[in-house]
């Protein structure tokens, strides 16, 4: 596989205070592709999502998204390029309604500084708010959430706020998306529903995806690659099926069972 990564990590350790979370970590994520991000609970995985978003500093080592080193890059830049994130936690404006936080995800993408404000006044100020409704709308249909648009988000099933924080994303028109446990805490209709959308959003979008999750039936499922963890360290990659019977990876997780 000779292409160029569309996004990578070069020895990338973090630490806080004396804790080492992250130690060295290298992996390449290729363009299109869903990247997995499996490990035992506190392996550092969230950590590795917010090095990516530019939330946490690392100590040594780079990053490059687009082969650009963003190492030192602001988190709203890192945005505007194009790369978006799912939390664990849901992080909407519940008391909002769906379609006006939709509408904050694509707002994000404009934060690109002096260029972007000047582009508020005249033509391609108009322009760029019919895209953004064209946007908002397909991917409203995409995810079908159109009957709930005027609902806040609040009065929402678990499973439909997920959608729309998926939505809120989409709407930043990523080129990356980070999905940090995407179907965490969901029901078995929610999760296949969630699965089903992720591959569709790879398929017929072309957005790579990154993903932690700890429900190994979707990893196994929808992940083209899939990269081990454990105490901050790397510790296996390859296919869902050569992790599933990697020695190292299978005693990762026996220990976690036993401890
Ligand atoms: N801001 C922080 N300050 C101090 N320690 C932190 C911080 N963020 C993460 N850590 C520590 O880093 C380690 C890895 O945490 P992280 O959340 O990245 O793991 P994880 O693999 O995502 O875990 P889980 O599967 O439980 O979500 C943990 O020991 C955690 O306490």
């Amino acid at each position: 596989m000779a292409q160029q990564p569309i996004l990578s990590m070069e020895e990338v350790s973090l630490s806080f205070g004396g804790l080492t979370v992250l130690s060295e970590v290298s992996f390449k994520v290729n363009p299109g592709e869903i990247f997995a991000i499996i490990g035992p609970n506190g392996a550092g995985k969230t950590s590795i999502l917010n090095c990516i978003g530019g939330f946490y500093r690392p100590s040594a080592g780079r990053m490059f998204f687009q082969g650009k080193e963003i190492t030192r890059t602001s988190p709203d830049r890192r945005a505007a390029m194009g790369l978006a994130r799912t939390f664990q936690n849901i992080a909407l404006f519940r008391g909002m309604t769906v379609l006006d936080n939709i509408k904050l995800g694509a707002h994000a993408h404009l934060k690109t500084g002096l260029p972007a404000a000047l582009m508020y006044w005249g033509a391609a100020h108009r322009e760029e708010m019919a895209l953004r409704d064209l946007v908002e709308k397909k991917i409203i249909d995409f995810l079908e959430i159109e009957p709930i648009r005027k609902q806040a988000v609040g009065s929402l099933a678990y499973g439909l706020q997920k959608r729309v924080e998926l939505a809120r994303a989409l709407a930043m028109r990523p080129k990356v998306l980070l999905m940090d446990e995407p179907v965490a805490g969901m029901n078995a209709e929610e999760t296949e529903d969630m699965a089903r959308f992720i591959l569709d959003i790879q398929e017929e979008q072309g957005i790579t995806i990154v993903l932690i999750e700890h429900d190994m039936n979707v990893i196994m499922d929808i992940s083209d690659r899939v990269m081990v963890l454990n105490f901050g360290q790397k510790i296996a990659e390859g296919t869902p099926e050569q992790m599933q019977s990697h020695p190292e990876v299978i005693k990762a997780y026996l220990g976690e069972k036993k401890g």
